[in-house]
């Protein structure tokens, strides 16, 4: 975990959201420091994915604000990246029809100016930005530990590695904000074990902030330095994993023996 907090990467203030008159969220309000590793947990239907698509646009609130970098957010998907913000998918979702390392190179398209400008031209990229964009895919490969597999095709990958990939093409856009929609959902237990080694090094290696959605409480546990509790849409604890693990309504409304275990 990461002890050095210099800022806040991200704040919501009274986010309230409603589908019809389901109430999806209500009046959440949470801070995400500077290089840290946050969790979003709570039970299914508690609004954790509704949380992720307020930050990346995908839905607007009803009330409340978000801030980035103390900035106002009003977030647009297709913008996201640009500002420094990438998220990763539940499951893996590599395009099919480009190698590993074409896959990660995918990811970095906005930071390629040249490559930006060529493709409003309607030119090819320029070599040197193809050459530097596929250098740095191929680092993020290696230190991920999956560089062996950059010519492979998605499906042919073990399960784990093809999450490392969509990892690695999230990294390659060097998000000052990563999020993680289940990161270890399908992993087994070593695979996790791995996968939370990572994550933890990530605000280190990669200089990003993280937060996560996870059902897997081992891995939140391990990796989080903050977790945030919602239930019903709002937020009923947070705190560290052991502030948040010994509180009797946390343990008792959501995670039970799951968290004492
Ligand atoms: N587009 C939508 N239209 C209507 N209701 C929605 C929509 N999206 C989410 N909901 C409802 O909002 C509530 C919160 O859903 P959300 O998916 O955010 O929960 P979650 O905590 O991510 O659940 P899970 O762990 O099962 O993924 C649920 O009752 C869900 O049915």
């Amino acid at each position: 975990m990461t002890p050095q907090h210099t800022g806040t990467v991200l704040e919501l203030r009274g986010i309230g959201v409603s589908f019809g008159g389901l109430v999806a969220l209500d009046d959440v309000s949470m801070t995400a420091a500077t290089g840290t590793v946050v969790g979003v947990i709570g039970p299914n239907g508690a609004g954790k994915t509704t949380l992720f698509n307020v930050i990346c646009g995908f839905v607007e609130p009803n009330t409340g604000s978000v801030l980035f970098e103390q900035k106002p957010l009003r977030p647009r998907p297709h913008q996201l990246a640009a500002k420094g913000i990438v998220r990763t998918l539940q499951g893996v979702g590599l395009f099919r029809g480009l190698t590993v390392l074409e896959n990660v190179m995918a990811g970095a398209t906005h930071t390629a100016r040249a490559g930006l400008v060529s493709a409003l031209l309607g030119l090819p990229r320029s070599d040197r930005d193809e050459r530097r964009l596929r250098d740095e895919a191929m680092t993020l490969l290696d230190e991920l530990g999956i560089a062996e597999h950059a010519q492979a095709w998605p499906g042919t990958l073990p399960y784990a590695v093809g999450k490392r990939v969509a990892l690695a093409r999230a990294l390659v856009a060097r998000p000052r904000l990563l999020l993680l929609d289940e990161p270890a959902g399908g992993l087994g237990g070593e695979d996790v074990d791995e996968l939370a080694a990572l994550i933890v090094d990530l605000p280190r290696r990669s200089d990003c902030s993280v937060m996560l959605v996870e059902h897997h409480m081992d891995l939140v546990m391990k990796v989080c330095d903050q977790i945030v509790v919602l239930d019903f849409g709002r937020v009923v604890a947070s705190g560290t994993p052991a502030q948040v693990r010994d509180n009797p309504a946390v343990a008792e409304a959501y995670l039970g023996a799951e968290v004492g275990s």
